[in-house]
């Protein structure tokens, strides 16, 4: 089902990828539950196959070749992620565990899984779950996405591709998903669904158990979200048919708004912003900029904004944040040039800790996008504007954009090349000074940043010059002096 039971006044899911539980525990404490944050998305909990072997040595998709549903990985063992759903629960943030069970890992040489547990993938069994090979599909490979039955029913880059339509496949994942539920996590993202026939998957989520009353009223169902990689929109697979049991991730959201605020396409065009142009309906969208996979170029993700453009980024992530659509996730990620490298880590292969630098950064290779000052800002704006909707938009019919929610909060845009922004604008909020918090923040009852003058008529000069740092002006009523 479509809700991510988020606790009341949060929103904004965080993909902390790669991050150790213990890690992630931490920063629910110190961070992600006093900042307002809803929710984080895990990397894949259960083992896999190690590949230290390869080059570069433990690729981060090595995580996406399964060989058995242990919670065994290098983020932690069993005991250490049930420590880390209870801790981040207690602060009012729900973990989404990223689930693999389209497939199970491909044919290596002298395959081990991190777990210790030895699979035969040329075989296509897995004694540590058990699978043999009357559980999966044929060895044709998936290369036509034109033909739904090729993409569901072949081996996509090789990984031997399970049969869910068999009661004994979806008891074994069914089982898996109870395990984790029973540790109190809120839901799942179903990685490669596009990869899954409709029909199994909903009847694999509507077997799997209520969540835990040790966090969750009674009778609460499992919140999924299903990765559909649908760019284009002229495969053979459509998003709309997974949206009748669960919400898609919608690759359309960030490769438009990308081309956006890139200037390929003038932001006034976003007045209408949604279905619009041609996303799915709000309730049945995952929202998004980027994702692990086409930061790194590949998912037929284009040229994505990252963290590696941080103005523009910043930009994007700020308007899907203001804006009234999809359930909202930010990436957090470890920097990287290689794409196929994995998380930073040391001699041996354990991943490093996340570090917080004196500045609230992160250090130790970990971007920590989650806690640059616009985009924690933005999520704190979009918690305060809940259930508002779009009002006075204005543009200048080119690159500069501005727009209120409701009478809780207002953010303008300059994404015009060497052009100032300097306009007086109606912004519906109540007379005051109001603290810009891109620019700074509102602290000790002053703005560290740039404050903005709200008349008695609502009007506010509102100014972002070009040479600025940042193209986003933004106040809302939890900034108010
Ligand atoms: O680059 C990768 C991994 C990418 C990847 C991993 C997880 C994801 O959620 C994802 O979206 C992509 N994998 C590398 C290396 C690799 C991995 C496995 C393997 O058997 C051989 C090589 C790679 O070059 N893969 C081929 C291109 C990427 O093709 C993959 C896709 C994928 C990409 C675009 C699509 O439109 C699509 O429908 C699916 O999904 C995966 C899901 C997985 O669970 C595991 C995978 O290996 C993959 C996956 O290889
Ligand atoms: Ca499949």
């Amino acid at each position: 089902q479509k809700d991510p039971h988020w606790v009341d006044g949060r929103n904004t899911i965080v993909h902390l990828f790669e991050w150790k539980f213990s890690d992630i525990a931490a920063e629910c404490e110190r961070f992600l539950g006093p900042m307002g944050y809803a929710g984080v998305q895990t990397s894949p909990v259960n083992e896999y196959l190690a590949l230290p072997n390869n080059s570069p040595s433990r690729p981060w998709w090595e995580r996406y070749q399964p060989v058995s549903y242990k919670i065994i990985s290098r983020s932690g063992d069993e005991s250490a992620f049930a420590d880390m759903v209870r801790r981040c629960n207690n602060v009012g943030v729900r973990i989404y565990v990223d689930v693999v069970f389209n497939d199970m890992c491909a044919t290596w040489s002298n395959p081990v899984g991190y777990g210790g547990d030895v699979p035969d993938p040329a075989n296509k069994y897995y004694p540590a779950v058990s699978y043999s090979s009357e559980n999966f599909h044929s060895t044709c490979s998936v290369n036509n996405y034109n033909d739904a039955n090729n993409v569901r029913n072949c081996e996509l880059s090789g990984l031997h591709d399970l049969d869910q339509s068999q009661s004994y496949v979806r008891g074994k994942i069914v089982d898996y998903l109870n395990t984790l539920v029973s540790h109190g996590v809120a839901g799942f993202r179903v990685d490669a669904a596009k990869h899954m026939w409709p029909a199994d998957l909903e009847a694999i989520y509507a077997a799997v158990n209520d969540l835990s009353t040790d966090f969750f009223p009674s009778g609460t169902r499992p919140f999924f979200y299903q990765e559909v990689i649908d760019q284009t929109g002229t495969e053979a697979v459509k998003s709309s048919e997974y949206t009748g049991f669960g919400v898609v991730t919608e690759f359309k959201y960030g490769s438009m708004l990308s081309n956006a605020f890139k200037g390929n396409n003038p932001i006034h065009w976003l007045v209408n912003w949604g279905t619009a142009w041609g996303l799915l309906d709000s309730d049945s969208a995952l929202a998004f900029i980027d994702n692990h996979d086409n930061q790194r170029g590949s998912g037929g993700g284009g040229d994505i904004l990252t963290y590696k453009t941080a103005k523009l980024y910043k930009m994007a992530i700020s308007f899907m944040l203001a804006w009234p659509y999809g359930i909202t996730r930010v990436m957090s990620s470890y920097y990287f040039t290689n794409n196929d490298a994995g998380p930073p880590a040391d001699g041996s292969g354990n991943i490093l800790d996340v570090t917080i630098n004196s500045d609230n950064t992160c250090g130790n290779g970990w971007v920590c996008e989650h806690r640059w000052r616009q985009i924690y800002s933005m999520v704190a704006f979009k918690n305060t504007v809940a259930g508002t909707s779009v009002t006075n938009w204005w543009d200048n019919g080119n690159q500069q954009i501005a727009f209120g929610r409701g009478n809780a909060g207002f953010i303008a845009f300059n994404d015009q090349y060497n052009t100032d922004f300097k306009q007086t604008l109606q912004t519906g909020l109540s007379q005051g000074t109001y603290c810009d918090v891109m620019s700074g923040s509102k602290s000790n009852g002053a703005c560290t940043g740039k404050s903005v003058t709200v008349n008695g008529d609502g009007t506010a000069y509102i100014e972002i010059l070009s040479s600025e740092d940042d193209g986003v002006l933004a106040i809302h009523s939890g900034s108010k002096l």
